[in-house]
C-alpha cells in the first residue's frame, strides 16, 4: 500500500525487540508483524506503514516515565507539521504503547503508578478535597486502545560465554537464537556457570517455576533492568574478561526476537510458567488534545482511522479478530480515591457502576502516595449489551452521567479513557 499523509510517531519501551516493540509493530503495522524486518534496521527508529497507508515511525524510549512525559509534552495537532528528522526525544508523539498487566504476574506496577498521575480531575474545586491528586504530572494522557500480546520468554547467553557452560551443540546448530530457539526447554544443558540473570522486573514472576528449578537464589543473582531487550543487549556485550571476574557468566531472559537481534545463544525457550496462555495486555496512549483534530465529531475513533484496523490482516490471536457486523463494546478506565474512614464508601462507589449497568472488568489499587494506607483505585468498566444497542452519543452520555454520580462517592475522580474491548472482537471496523 502506498504511504500517504504525515507520519505517525509512536513511542515504546526500548531498546528494539522488547515486548513493547512487538506490541507496537502489531498494533500499528500489522502487515509487518510476522517478520522481524522492522527490528533489523540500522537506526533505532524504524519506519513502515499502517494498514491505512500512513507512514509510522516507531521510537524506542529508555523508560516508562520517558514515554509518559513524551506524550504529555506532545503539542496540538498543528505542531505535527513541523516534523523533521530530530533526536527521538524531540518528536511530537502521536501514540505510545505501554504494558498494563500480565495474565500470569498481574499488574505492571510502574505503569499503574504513572497512570495514577494521568487524567483531568473531575472535581472542579480541588481545594475541597484534602486528598486531591489535582496537578497530575500527565493531565492530558488518555488510553485509546488495548492490545493483547502472547508472551514467550527464552534464556540467552552470549556466544563468547558458551564454552563456559556445557551447552551441547548439535551438528545443525549455528549457535544463534535463530536455530537454537527452535529447541524446547527440555534440551536445556547445565546452567551451573551462570551467576547473574538479567531481565525486566515483570518477568521474574512469569517464569517462577523454571527459575526456581534452575537457579537457586543463593547462587545466582537476579538483576532488574529496564526491559527484556536491554537485558539481551547487556549479555551480548559481555566478554570473557568482563564476565563476573571469570568466575561465571550472565544470562538474559528475553524474547526470541531480542536473542536473534543480538546473535545470542538460546539455552531454553518457552520458560514461562503458563506457556500456552502467558499474555500481556498493553494500552495505547495518546495526548487527549489530539482528539480535537479537524473533521472529528463525537463518537468518531481517531485511533481506528489513524491505524486502519479495518484492514488488519493477521490478528495475533483469533479473539482479536472481530466482525464489523457485531456491536462494539467499549471499556472505560477510571481512577479514584475513597474515604477510608467511612464504612461502605467503596461499596457506595461500586454501586454506581451497577446502577448504570456498567460491568466491572478489572479493579486494582496502588498506594496514593498522598497519605499512608490510602489507595488509588483503578476500575475498568464495560458497557453491557443493553447499552451497545444505543447510538455512540447516547452511550457517551450515559458514561458522563455515571461519572457525575460517581463523583458524589469518591475523591480525586479521574477519567482515563474509553477504548474498544479487543477480547469481544470488534477491531475489524472500516474507518471512514
Ligand atoms: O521488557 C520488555 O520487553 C517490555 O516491553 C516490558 C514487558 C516485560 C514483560 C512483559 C511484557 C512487557
Amino acid at each position: 500500500m502506498p504511504e500517504h499523509g504525515l507520519p505517525l510517531n509512536v513511542a515504546y519501551l526500548g531498546p528494539e525487540a522488547s515486548f513493547s516493540h512487538q506490541a507496537a509493530i502489531e498494533v500499528f503495522t500489522p502487515r509487518q508483524s510476522s517478520t522481524s524486518s522492522s527490528t533489523s534496521s540500522s537506526t533505532s527508529t524504524s519506519t513502515s506503514a499502517t494498514a491505512a497507508g500512513r507512514p509510522v515511525r516507531l521510537h524506542p524510549l529508555p523508560s516508562f516515565s520517558a514515554i509518559f512525559s513524551a506524550i504529555q509534552s506532545t503539542c496540538s495537532p498543528s505542531s505535527l507539521e513541523k516534523e523533521t528528522e530530530q533526536p527521538s526525544y524531540d518528536y511530537d508523539y502521536d501514540y505510545a504503547v505501554a504494558p498494563f498487566e500480565n495474565s500470569t504476574n498481574g499488574s505492571v506496577v510502574q505503569v499503574l503508578d504513572l497512570l495514577a498521575q494521568c487524567g483531568l480531575e473531575s472535581d472542579p474545586d480541588p481545594g475541597s478535597d484534602p486528598d486531591s491528586t489535582a496537578g497530575a504530572l500527565y493531565p492530558d494522557l488518555e488510553v485509546c486502545a488495548e492490545y493483547y500480546l502472547p508472551v514467550h520468554h527464552c534464556l540467552f547467553v552470549a556466544p563468547s560465554s558458551e564454552h563456559k557452560h556445557n551447552h551441547k551443540s548439535t551438528p545443525d546448530d549455528d549457535n544463534t537464537a535463530n536455530t537454537a530457539a527452535t529447541r524446547t526447554s527440555g534440551a536445556l544443558g547445565p546452567t551451573t556457570s551462570i551467576r547473574t540473570l538479567y531481565t525486566h522486573p515483570q518477568v521474574w514472576g512469569q517464569c517462577g517455576r523454571f527459575l526456581a528449578s534452575q537457579f537457586p537464589s543463593n547462587v545466582v543473582e537476579r538483576i532488574d533492568v529496564g526491559s527484556t531487550s536491554a537485558a539481551a543487549q547487556l549479555v551480548a556485550r559481555e566478554t570473557n574478561a568482563s564476565s563476573n571476574g571469570g568466575t561465571g557468566i550472565s544470562a538474559a531472559i528475553a524474547s526470541k526476537l531480542a536473542g536473534q537481534k543480538h546473535n545470542l545463544v538460546c539455552l531454553a525457550e518457552n520458560i514461562e510458567d503458563e506457556p500456552g496462555s502467558n499474555t500481556t495486555r498493553f494500552f495505547v496512549l495518546r495526548n487527549r488534545k489530539r482528539r480535537s483534530g479537524p473533521g472529528l465529531g463525537q463518537g468518531q475513533d481517531l485511533f481506528a482511522s489513524d491505524v486502519g484496523h479495518g484492514h488488519q490482516q493477521e490478528p495475533s490471536s483469533p479473539s482479536q479478530l472481530g466482525h464489523h457486523t457485531n456491536p462494539r463494546y467499549y471499556k472505560s478506565l477510571i481512577t479514584f480515591t475513597i474515604d477510608h474512614t467511612r464504612p461502605g464508601s467503596l461499596a457506595d462507589a461500586l454501586a454506581v457502576f451497577k446502577q448504570y449497568s456498567f460491568n466491572l472488568t478489572s479493579i486494582d489499587t496502588r498506594p496514593s502516595r498522598k497519605r499512608n494506607w490510602q489507595y488509588v483505585f483503578f476500575v475498568e468498566c464495560e458497557e453491557t449489551s443493553d447499552t451497545v444497542r444505543g447510538g455512540q452519543n447516547d452511550r457517551e452520555q450515559k458514561l458522563t452521567n455515571m461519572l457525575l454520580d460517581l463523583q458524589k462517592f469518591t475523591g480525586s475522580l479521574r477519567y482515563l479513557g474509553r477504548f474498544e474491548d479487543r477480547l469481544r472482537g470488534g477491531v475489524t471496523h472500516v474507518e471512514p
